[in-house]
């Protein structure tokens, strides 16, 4: 394996090289997979009467492979990257880094087979079944070996607050995984919840809405922590706000899970405490969020000129939106209306699109150069190009949803004077169309970016392969 830096410590980058390349070429599949089903949106006859091309069985396809390809890669590469510089040592483990590798690929290439075969626990966001659940214990406790046993033999004594965010986000989507998991087999690739009603009910959505705490936020909060400063060429605006934020954040957002249940036959306190917890929530993520935006104080002219900076940062503001956003949702008057419509579309995907792809996007245009021994991408002006489609493209989506959410609610709760539904069903969805052709344009940006951003990276690679050929020829 070469050596990608000129440092003494002798570094495994190989496994990040390839969680990297793989987190864009997924990054790419994933979203275009979300455009297919936002097209189906618009022309339903684009299921072509295949079963294993129905909406129902490519929605969870695409969630799989945004989260648990795209964003989870995105998270092996960066947090094998950080623990082994800000440990100054290499990985722990030796060939088990390289086996979370492999065996993750596996996981997302079992999913992409089964998925649209119509295999399925029916679970959201753990729709896999049990054999590839148990692999995916497998692996994650082996990911939490290596990361751990990096932690221990540091050479220095500090640990710096990136790794709690990543140690934070391991652990806690082990017990989730397992936890939500549990199951009774009763043949190969079929099972039943070990829990049940609203019990499972409660299982299910502990596990949903903390993976969008732990992966989805807390994951990616710890590249923000390493690739913001490093970016910025600042420290942390405030060290002591980042463990603050740490504790507040872990601490509160287990409870909030009942935001997902609201006037359901979960028992009316829970649903209270996961509305309360989810307001209070409110003060971490903001907390987190002016913490890395104002790293840039004194440095806020670098926005006009770096792209990747500009990344990073609107990310920032997008984690900065979602986190007002949800609180808001999770009061039960607003979830009554917001609860069923597009606005709950709108809101996961400021936060998908908005913060998890464009902390993503920006930490790996930072890294690909490292990696590959390059002073800088292969294209910046690609990197610009990126910025404004992927910038635009979130924008139609969520401003699409927005509008059909809010409409939605309002015509389905509209009723006439002598006490009949104003608007039928179909009604709603008639008017909701204009607002889903929007939502596929802004989607087809997004994808066109993904390309663009997987050219730069090959470019950028070929450019190290080159160099080595001329360095052997001379
Ligand atoms: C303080 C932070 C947040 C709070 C309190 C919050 C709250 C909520 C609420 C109330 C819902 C609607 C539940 C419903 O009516 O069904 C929701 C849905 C959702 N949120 Fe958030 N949210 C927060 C941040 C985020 C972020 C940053 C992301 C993404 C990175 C995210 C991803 C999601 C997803 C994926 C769903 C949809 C779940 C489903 O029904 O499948 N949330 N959130
Ligand atoms: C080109 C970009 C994308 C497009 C066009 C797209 C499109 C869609 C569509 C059409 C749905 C189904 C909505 C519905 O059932 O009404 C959906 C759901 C979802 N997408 Fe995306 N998506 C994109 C990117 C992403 C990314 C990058 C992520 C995560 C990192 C993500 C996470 C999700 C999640 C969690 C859901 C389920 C939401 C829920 O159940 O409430 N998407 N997406
Ligand atoms: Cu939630």
């Amino acid at each position: 394996m070469s050596q990608t830096n000129t440092s003494a410590v002798d570094y495994n980058m190989n496994v990040v090289r390839q969680f990297t390349v793989m987190t864009v070429i997924w990054g790419f599949v994933g979203t275009l997979v979300g455009v297919i089903i936002a097209a189906q949106l618009v022309w339903p006859a684009l299921n072509f009467d295949t079963p294993w091309l129905t909406y129902s069985r490519l929605r969870p396809l695409h969630t799989n492979a945004v989260i648990f390809a795209f964003g989870t890669s995105a998270l092996f590469a960066t947090s094998y990257y950080v623990v082994q510089r800000t440990c100054k040592t290499t990985l722990f483990g030796g060939p088990l880094a390289s086996f979370t590798f492999w065996g993750w690929q596996l996981v997302i290439v079992l999913a992409a087979i089964t998925l649209p075969l119509g295999y399925t626990s029916s679970k959201e966001y753990a729709e896999l079944e049990w054999p590839i659940d148990i692999l995916i214990a497998v692996v994650w406790v082996s990911y939490a070996i290596v990361f751990f046993g990096t932690i221990v033999k540091r050479k220095t004594s500090h640990i710096y607050v990136a790794n709690w965010f990543f140690g934070g986000f391991i652990i806690t989507v082990a017990v989730l995984h397992i936890g939500n998991s549990m199951a009774i087999p009763v043949s190969f690739m079929k099972s039943y919840s070990l829990y049940s009603g609203a019990i499972d009910a409660m299982m299910q959505w502990w596990y949903g809405h903390n993976a969008v705490g732990f992966l989805l936020t807390a994951g990616f909060l710890g590249m923000m922590y390493y690739f913001v400063p490093k970016q910025a060429e600042r420290p942390v605006y405030s060290y002591r706000l980042s463990i603050v934020h740490f504790w507040a954040l872990v601490s509160l957002y287990i409870w909030a899970g009942p935001h997902h249940l609201h006037y359901t036959a979960l028992p009316d306190w829970a649903q209270s405490l996961g509305m309360v917890m989810s307001v209070v929530l409110f003060l971490p993520s903001w907390g987190g969020m002016i913490n890395g935006i104002m790293t840039l104080s004194g440095a806020w002219h670098k926005l006009r000129t770096d792209p990747i900076l500009r990344f990073l940062i609107v990310s920032l503001s997008f984690y900065g939106m979602s986190t007002f956003e949800g609180p808001m949702m999770a009061i039960k008057s607003v979830n009554a209306l917001s609860h069923y419509t597009d606005w709950t579309i709108g809101h996961v995907h400021s936060g998908a699109l908005g913060w998890v792809a464009m902390i993503s996007i920006g930490a790996l245009y930072h890294l690909i150069p490292v990696l590959f021994n390059q002073e800088r991408m292969y294209s910046i002006r690609l990197i610009n190009i990126h910025f404004w489609i992927h910038t635009a493209g979130i924008v139609l989506y969520i401003v699409a949803m927005w509008i059909s959410g809010v409409m939605q609610g309002l015509m389905w709760r509209a009723v006439n004077t002598d006490g009949t539904l104003t608007y039928s069903f179909v009604e709603s969805l008639q008017a909701s169309y204009p607002f889903y052709f929007m939502r596929f344009v802004g989607g087809v940006l997004v994808v066109a970016g993904f390309v663009l951003m997987a050219y730069n990276m090959f470019k950028t690679i070929q450019a190290e392969s080159n160099s080595l050929k001329r360095e052997e020829l001379a």
